[in-house]
């Protein structure tokens, strides 16, 4: 007991020193430690034996958005080692992009991602080398939640696996009409590793996760709606036009609207969240005030104070 709550507390320090407080939020920080066993350059060593597909990444400086794109086609956008070890890189490009206010995950060729390539998982399926995976693979996809930037998954074809667990690390989830998120852990006799289960448990609460895990389930469009894991669902049609960009332009549209203003005012807005989301009360409330005092008497708000803005 008084160790669960030394865990607590250390963990809360953690954050508030580490990612939310407000002189380093933007400061790569690292949620496992050598204390852990998490040595990162060994993992990204043994990763980078499993080649194939690429994480993209495109951020466009007048809008401040972003878009990163998981890119293995030939295996529906299943990560390989390679790929993991890019994600990472890819988190820390972003946590380093100081103007930027949103973005939008997605995968390439209309599907989303079918989790880890079951190649390298096969090669890797040791214990030891599994929570080494594991590790990495959370600390990747919390950093990337905890980034300053509205983040949006846009959900095409299937979210399979950790797919599923990648689209739980955004703030929202977008699915077009015949998309899937299926948490299939159940059916590869596991539970999810790259914090999926934790982040699903905070998103639909636990006896829907526990539904969604332990029954394997489909989320369709109006399930994920249903339970709180989708946000929204995008127009029929676009692909078998032939035009692949359509659902991306749908979620920029979408995601524009959280996203519209000054920088620093979109990213306060994420980090006030952020901490409200992770720490207790006494912690967020204080890491609120931190972002409250970058914004007060800010370039942004003497500008509507000088104007006299009217919110009708
Ligand atoms: C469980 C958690 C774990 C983790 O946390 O690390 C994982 O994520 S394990 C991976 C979980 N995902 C799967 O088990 C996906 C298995 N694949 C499928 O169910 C299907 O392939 C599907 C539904 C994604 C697509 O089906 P469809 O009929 O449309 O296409 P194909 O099956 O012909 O797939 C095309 C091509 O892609 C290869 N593929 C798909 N997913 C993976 C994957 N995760 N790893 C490696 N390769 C994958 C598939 O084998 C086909 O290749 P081919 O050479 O043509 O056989």
């Amino acid at each position: 007991m008084l160790q669960n709550t030394m865990v607590i507390c250390v963990l809360g320090r953690y954050l508030l020193k580490s990612s939310l407080c407000s002189r380093s939020w933007c400061r790569k920080s690292s949620l496992y430690s050598a204390g852990h066993g998490f040595q990162p350059e060994e993992i990204r060593e043994k990763l980078r034996a499993f080649p194939g597909g690429a994480v993209d990444l495109l951020t466009q400086g007048e809008t401040g958005l972003a878009v990163l794109t998981v890119n293995n086609p030939s295996r529906m956008n299943a990560f390989s080692g390679a790929m993991m070890v890019e994600l990472e890189e890819r988190v820390s490009q972003l946590e380093s992009w100081t103007q930027g206010k949103g973005l939008i995950v997605r995968g390439a060729a209309g599907t989303f991602c079918s989790g880890s390539d079951l190649n390298a998982v096969r090669a890797i399926s040791n214990p030891q080398d599994g929570m080494k995976m594991c590790m990495f693979m959370q600390d990747a996809l919390t950093r990337l939640q905890r980034l300053p930037l509205v983040s949006v998954a846009l959900v095409e074809g299937r979210a399979l696996g950790g797919g599923s667990e990648l689209s739980t690390a955004c703030d929202f989830r977008l699915m077009t009409p015949d998309s899937v998120i299926q948490f299939v852990h159940k059916h590869m006799g596991l539970v999810p590793g790259w914090g999926g289960a934790a982040r699903l448990v905070r998103l639909v609460g636990d006896r829907h996760a526990l539904r969604l895990l332990g029954g394997a389930l489909k989320v369709d469009p109006e399930l994920g709606l249903r339970i709180g894991l989708a946000d929204g669902v995008l127009e029929e049609g676009a692909p078998q036009d032939g035009d692949e960009g359509a659902a991306l332009r749908q979620a920029e549209e979408w995601l524009s609207r959280y996203t519209k203003g000054p920088a620093e005012v979109i990213r306060a807005a994420k980090r006030v969240v952020s901490s409200g989301r992770e720490l207790p009360l006494t912690e967020a409330l204080r890491a609120e005030k931190e972002v409250f005092g970058t914004v007060w008497g800010g370039e942004a708000n003497l500008r509507a104070l000088a104007g006299k803005t009217k919110h009708k």
